[in-house]
């Protein structure tokens, strides 16, 4: 697909807009990797000139974009790409006056960053004014849907107007370096394929935990919760990204391919399962380090039994991973920010030093993804010392910090990444909508489960590590959460 010279941005007053969309198009201006000629046309309902929308971005960019990164005359430069379009997109006749706005010789890169009640009427009006052309790609952003129905409707109404192959579904943890980079330890390297199946891993822990509430999202986050908001899509991915085959080639087809098979072989869970694999939880009052926090309840306003925390234990039924767990938990207003993939492998099937006094602990793998960016790898090594009293083992680490390692690479925030390869047109690293709509049977199956069961959401102190049902959750099994 060829470099397109135009960026279509609905939502460009919003807050992901200005958050991340805005500074990543910003960071990709600075580090020369957008074309001379690319323009971005930004759109929503408020009413702004172009030097009004411009003067806007650039309080955007200084509000987040980290101070040594932020230059006036970089943004200066930055904001003279943007022009903006005033247009409600429910109102089919303001796409004319957009399209006028836009070169269609150049091809076009289209992002919604809207709720996704308006990606319908966005899309008949983009489709009225010639705006769906075989030159024009579309970005989406989550949530796609509510469940599988709703999702397909979505996907429906997409494809009406643009083909799979012109379709890019964000995920923003695909665009994560250390998410890239799990791809590179196990693809890249011979070490560690070999024994990555059920015959040396012994259970997988996934954890992505929050440290803040509902952040001004209150409206979306109470009809999502922690299931849809975080499992159907980011930790699903995650899980993919560990269970799947090598694929062929480091491509769209190949890789997603590979992501979706991981995503069908998800064990689906049933009302029997509840107890034994599902614990939710909604966080009461409680502090997050030293700051006092108040509970969901008062934070929302009004009761609600709304999941801020969910645990899961998943299987993965395939030859690979056939009796090997894969614990998920995910919460908001936990102990700690930290979203680390955890593997632990099994103990050696004999110890030589059992008959000496000493004892072994089987490896783990500890792969960082936020808020540190490290591998680390726990392996027995001797103490040293003459053994009088007996031979003595220890458990030590080989770490690695990326951004030791990387000293000289800048951080990016994901969306850099993402928005490049939609400019670009590489898909590799966005959602094809078979996977969209396995994780959606999934989580629907999950969520039918909870219902029949009568699953309520068990209170967890803000600040903690979630219920102490997700603790007995993996204790049974002799797990312990790696915290
Ligand atoms: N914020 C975040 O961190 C994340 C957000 N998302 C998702 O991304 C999407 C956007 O999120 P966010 O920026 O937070 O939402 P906001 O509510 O902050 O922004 C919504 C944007 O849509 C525009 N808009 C609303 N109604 C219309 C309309 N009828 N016609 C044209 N434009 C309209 C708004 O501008 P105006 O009012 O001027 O029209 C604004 O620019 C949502 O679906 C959200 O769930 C996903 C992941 C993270
Ligand atoms: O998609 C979402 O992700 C964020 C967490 O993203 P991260 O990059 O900070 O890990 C989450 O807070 C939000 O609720 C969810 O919608």
């Amino acid at each position: 697909m060829k470099t397109v010279s135009t960026l279509l941005l609905f939502g460009a007053t919003g807050d992901l807009s200005h958050r991340m969309l805005l500074p990543s198009l910003y960071g990709l201006h600075v580090d020369g990797l957008l074309p001379a000629d690319f323009r971005i046309v930004a759109t929503a309902r408020s009413k702004f000139d172009d030097a009004a929308f411009r003067a806007s971005a650039v309080d955007a960019l200084k509000d987040h974009v980290p101070a040594d990164f932020f230059d006036d005359a970089k943004a200066g430069e930055f904001v003279s790409r943007l022009s903006y379009v005033p247009l409600d997109a429910t109102q089919r006749d303001g796409f004319d006056r957009l399209a006028e706005k836009i070169d269609p010789a150049g091809g076009l890169a289209i992002f919604l960053s809207t709720a996704p009640s308006l990606f319908k009427p966005t899309i008949d009006g983009l489709a009225s004014a010639g705006l769906t052309g075989e030159d024009v790609r579309l970005a989406l952003e989550k949530p796609l849907g509510t469940d599988l129905a709703s999702s397909r409707e979505i996907n429906d109404a997409v494809a009406a107007a643009f083909p799979e192959e012109r379709t890019f579904r964000i995920d923003h943890y695909l665009g994560k370096e250390t998410v890239q980079n799990l791809l590179a330890l196990r693809f890249a390297n011979s070490t560690f394929e070999p024994l990555w199946n059920s015959a040396h891993i012994d259970h997988v822990q996934i954890t992505v935990a929050e440290t803040v509430g509902l952040e001004g999202r209150a409206g979306y986050y109470d009809s999502a919760g922690a299931l849809r908001d975080m499992v159907q899509n980011h930790m699903l991915q995650l899980v993919a990204l560990v269970a799947m085959e090598p694929p062929a080639n480091f491509d769209a087809t190949s890789v997603r391919d590979e992501k979706v098979k991981v995503l069908r072989s998800l064990r689906a869970i049933g009302s029997d399962d509840i107890a034994t694999h599902v614990v939710t939880g909604q966080y009461g009052n409680g502090a997050v380090g030293d700051q006092p926090v108040g509970s969901y309840t008062s934070e929302l306003g009004k009761p609600s039994s709304t999941e801020t925390f969910v645990a899961l234990k998943a299987h993965v039924d395939n030859w690979r991973w056939s009796g090997v767990p894969f614990y998920l938990r995910t919460g908001k207003r936990m102990a700690a920010r930290k979203t680390e993939i955890f593997i632990q492998f099994k103990c050696v099937p004999h110890s030589i030093f059992a008959s000496r006094g000493a004892r072994t602990q089987a490896n783990k793998l500890v792969i960082s993804i936020q808020p540190e960016e490290n591998i680390r790898l726990l392996v027995m090594a001797k103490t040293p010392g003459l053994d009088r009293q007996g031979l003595r083992l220890r458990e030590i680490a080989l770490d690695v910090a990326m951004a030791d390692a990387f000293a000289d690479a800048r951080r990016r925030i994901a969306y850099e990444r993402l928005l490049l390869d939609l400019v670009e047109g590489d898909p590799t690293l966005f959602v094809r909508r078979d996977e969209v709509e396995a994780q959606w049977q999934w989580i629907d199956d999950v969520r039918a489960a909870c219902r029949e069961a009568g699953l309520e959401p068990r209170n967890y102190g803000a600040g903690s590590w979630g219920p102490s049902a997700a603790i007995a959750l993996t204790e049974r099994d002799g797990v312990h959460w790696h915290d």
